[in-house]
C-alpha cells in the first residue's frame, strides 16, 4: 500500500491539507475534527450516483468522530448544476438547523464540490467546506483552490464565488466504481497540468495512459499528489486569479465554450482536451509555439482516445468564449502553450479570438 501524500496549501485567506491516498474515507472524520474541533454537525452533500457509494462510510467515520449528519442528496449530472438545485441544498441545509460553526462535507465529482462549496459560501453568509473528491477530475483539480460556481444558461460557472476548503480527503479507492469513460474524461485536466507546468509528468501521462484498465492505484496515489502541487503552487501565488492563475484555464476558453454549446453531453474534461488540442493548433500556426509542441499535445491526447477537435460552428463558439471570465471589455486573456511545461498569457481581442478558433478549430 502506498503511503498518503500530505499537500499543504498556504493562501491568503487560509491554509489547509489535502490528503491523497488509499482507504482514506474512515479516516475522514478525524481528519475534519482535528481540523476544526469546533464543527458538531455537517451537511454532507453528495450526487445521486455517488450518494449509495461513498455517504454511508463517510458517515459512519463523522458519527464515529462526534459529528452529526445531515445528508442532502441532489440528482447528478452537469444539467443539474444550476441556481434552482443549489436553491435546493441552501434550504435543506437550513430545515437541517446548520449553524455558523458547522460544515459542509462535499462527497462526489467536480459538479458536488462545485455546488456544495458555493452552499456553503452563501449559507449563513458563509460556514466551511470539506472537500472529499470521489473523481479523478475533482482528486487533481477541482477540490483544491476554493473555486466554486453553477452554470448559468450563458455558460459555464457564470455564479460562483472563491472558498478555500478547510480539508481535502482523496481517498483513491473510491476510483474503482468510476466508469473507464470518466476514467478517460478526467485525464483531459491531468494532461493540461502536464503542458502547463510539468514536462516529465506530461511524457509520463503519455507513455503510460493512466485510465488503462489496471493501471496501479499505488502509483496513481503519486501522480494525484503531483498534479495537486501543480495547482497548489498556483493557486498559493494568486488565489483570487488576477495574474497567474488564469493560467490554470489553459484549453477553457474553446473548452467552456464546447462545453456549453453541447449541452454538457460531452465531459469537462474531454472539452478541455479538445479546446488545448485547438489552442495548441492555432498557437503554432500563428508561431507562438513551435509546431511539435502542438504535436506532441495533440498525440497525447489522441493516446487517450480524448477528443482533439470540434465540429460545433464557429459562431457559436465565439459567442461562448467571449462570455468567459477571463474577458475584460473587448479583450480575452488567452493561455497559450509556449513549450511542455510552460505556458503564456496573451490578451487577444475578439477578432484575434475568432482567427484562433479559425486556425485550431479547423481542418
Ligand atoms: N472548481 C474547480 O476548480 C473546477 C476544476 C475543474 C472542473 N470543475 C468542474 O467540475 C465538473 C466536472 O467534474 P466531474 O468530472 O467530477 O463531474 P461530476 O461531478 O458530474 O462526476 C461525473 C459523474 O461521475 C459520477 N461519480 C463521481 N465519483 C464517482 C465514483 N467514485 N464512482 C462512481 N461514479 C462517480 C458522478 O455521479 C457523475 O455522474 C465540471 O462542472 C467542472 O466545471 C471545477
Ligand atoms: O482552479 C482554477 O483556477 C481553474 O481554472 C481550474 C479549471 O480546471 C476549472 O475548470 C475552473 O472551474 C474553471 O474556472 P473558470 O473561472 O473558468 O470557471
Ligand atoms: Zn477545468
Amino acid at each position: 500500500m502506498s503511503e498518503t501524500h500530505v499537500i499543504p496549501v498556504h493562501t491568503p485567506s487560509r491554509s489547509y491539507e489535502v490528503h491523497v491516498g488509499r482507504g482514506l474515507l474512515g479516516s475522514a472524520g478525524s481528519l475534519v475534527a482535528k481540523a476544526c474541533p469546533k464543527v458538531t454537525h455537517v451537511a454532507l452533500v453528495s450526487d445521486s450516483n455517488v450518494a449509495p457509494l461513498y455517504a454511508k462510510p463517510v458517515e459512519e467515520s463523522l458519527g464515529a468522530a462526534g459529528i452529526a449528519v445531515s445528508a442532502i442528496a441532489f440528482p447528478a449530472g452537469e444539467e443539474h448544476k444550476r441556481l434552482s438545485t443549489l436553491g435546493d441544498i441552501l434550504e435543506r441545509m437550513a430545515q437541517a438547523g446548520l449553524t455558523r460553526s458547522d460544515a459542509v462535507v462535499a462527497v462526489g465529482g467536480g459538479v458536488t464540490g462545485d455546488m456544495a462549496g458555493l452552499a456553503a459560501a452563501l449559507y449563513q453568509r458563509g460556514i466551511q467546506v470539506v472537500q472529499v473528491p470521489t473523481s479523478l477530475l475533482a482528486m487533481v483539480d477541482s477540490s483544491v483552490g476554493g473555486k466554486t460556481a453553477v452554470d448559468l444558461e450563458a455558460g459555464k460557472n457564470l455564479a460562483g464565488a472563491f472558498l478555500q476548503p478547510l480539508l481535502v480527503v482523496a481517498d483513491i479507492d473510491c476510483l474503482a466504481t468510476v466508469s473507464h469513460e470518466l476514467l478517460r474524461d478526467s485525464c483531459g485536466e491531468m494532461i493540461k497540468h502536464g503542458v502547463l507546468a510539468d514536462e516529465k509528468l506530461f511524457d509520463m501521462l503519455r507513455k503510460d495512459p493512466v485510465c488503462a484498465p489496471g493501471f496501479d492505484p499505488d502509483k496513481l496515489v503519486g501522480i494525484v499528489a503531483r498534479n495537486v502541487e501543480i495547482k497548489r503552487d498556483v493557486v498559493d501565488a494568486d488565489e483570487q486569479e488576477h495574474e497567474r492563475r488564469q493560467t490554470l484555464n489553459l484549453g477553457h476558453t474553446i473548452g467552456h465554450a464546447i462545453e456549453a454549446a453541447s449541452d454538457f453531453r460531452l465531459g469537462h474534461g474531454s472539452c478541455v482536451a479538445a479546446g488545448l488540442c485547438c489552442v495548441a493548433r492555432a498557437s503554432a500556426r500563428l508561431g507562438w509555439c513551435a509546431q511539435d509542441v502542438a504535436d506532441r499535445i495533440v498525440s497525447c491526447v489522441e493516446a487517450y482516445g480524448l477528443p482533439t477537435n470540434t465540429n460545433i460552428d464557429h459562431d457559436t463558439l465565439l459567442e461562448y468564449a467571449s462570455r468567459d471570465k477571463k474577458r475584460r471589455a473587448d479583450f480575452v486573456t488567452l493561455v497559450v502553450p509556449t513549450r511542455i511545461g510552460a505556458v503564456e498569457l496573451r490578451r487577444v481581442s475578439l477578432e484575434e479570438l475568432r482567427h484562433v478558433i479559425d486556425l485550431g478549430c479547423g481542418e
